[in-house]
């Protein structure tokens, strides 16, 4: 269980990262979308308790994120985006490290250690030091230890990215299989649409629209794409969104396209031609 209540964190130079955010979340796998900058990065670390709010409560599981920091650390396990491997340290090595760290004994952590890495598809370069593999798969590393810490929330930012689409296929799955409950952190919308049980979107540090995808895109059931025209413009597309109903007006003229997570990132976060 994930709650805010006007959570609002400003920056020393004055950058408002989040503003009033209220919302509860209690799915499976939550996922945090939104552009450069919405403040999702600012979120998952107060409630990974590695930064303090400026204003307003944040808890995790019931636990008050300042107040029981200590017991909020117990329970989660937290993947940061700058999270970076220790080069002469291999896979294996990272695993028992970490697994002893949160407590466990050495042949404990060694027996999980091995099938994580086998789960994540990293077992073939159990041994070799970080530096020697791929970007990919060092960023597997650290899906490895949030499979095997078996947390009871595992905050997770950004976890495939620089990740090939079959590395990404394979991380989907373990994220899929894992009891723990997932805080997400994506740009992917193909990754959010397969993993979320609910979504948060976040603009500018507010909270825009919250529900489960299939909830969300209920809201514009009647709609359809239209690119090619329109207020709406990413990079050098314009977009708009019209009903179902007119489309055979555009067709053959325009790419028709029904709406995706992407379209209501769009609509929304409302990048339009006149701002
Ligand atoms: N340490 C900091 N000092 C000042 N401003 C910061 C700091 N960290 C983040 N910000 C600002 O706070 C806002 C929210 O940043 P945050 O990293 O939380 O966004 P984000 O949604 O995670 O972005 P991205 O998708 O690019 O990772 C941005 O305007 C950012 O520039």
């Amino acid at each position: 269980m994930l709650e805010t209540i006007n959570l609002t964190k400003v920056y020393r130079d004055g950058t408002i990262a989040l503003d009033n955010l209220t919302f509860s979340a209690n799915s499976r796998v939550v996922t945090l979308l939104g552009r450069n900058g919405a403040g999702k990065t600012t979120l998952t670390r107060i409630l990974s308790t590695q930064l303090l709010p400026t204003s307003g409560i944040a808890r995790v599981q019931g636990y008050d994120v300042v107040k029981d920091a200590k017991k909020v650390r117990k329970i989660i396990a937290s993947i940061p985006q700058e999270a970076k491997s220790i080069g002469i340290a291999s896979p294996m090595e990272h695993l028992v490290m970490y697994l002893t760290a949160r407590g466990l004994s050495f042949k404990e952590a060694t027996e999980i250690s091995r099938s994580a890495l086998k789960e994540v598809g990293l077992w073939e370069v159990k041994d070799k030091p970080s530096d020697e593999l791929s970007g990919g798969m060092k960023r597997k590393i650290f899906v490895a230890m949030a499979l095997a810490s078996n947390a009871e929330l595992v905050l997770l930012d950004e976890p495939t990215t620089g990740l090939d689409p079959y590395s990404r296929l394979e991380v989907w799955s373990v994220l899929k299989s894992i009891k723990s409950k997932i805080l997400l952190t994506t740009h992917y919308m193909e990754e959010a649409e397969e993993l979320s049980d609910e979504v948060i979107l976040l603009h500018k540090g507010k909270l825009i629209a919250k529900g489960s995808i299939k909830e969300l895109l209920a809201k514009f059931d009647n709609k359809v794409r239209v690119e090619g025209i329109g207020d709406y413009k990413i990079g050098r597309l314009r977009i708009s969104y019209i009903d179902r109903n007119e489309a055979s007006d555009y067709v053959g003229k325009y790419v028709i396209k029904p709406i995706t997570l992407e379209d209501l990132f769009i609509i929304y976060g409302g990048e339009t031609l006149e701002e």
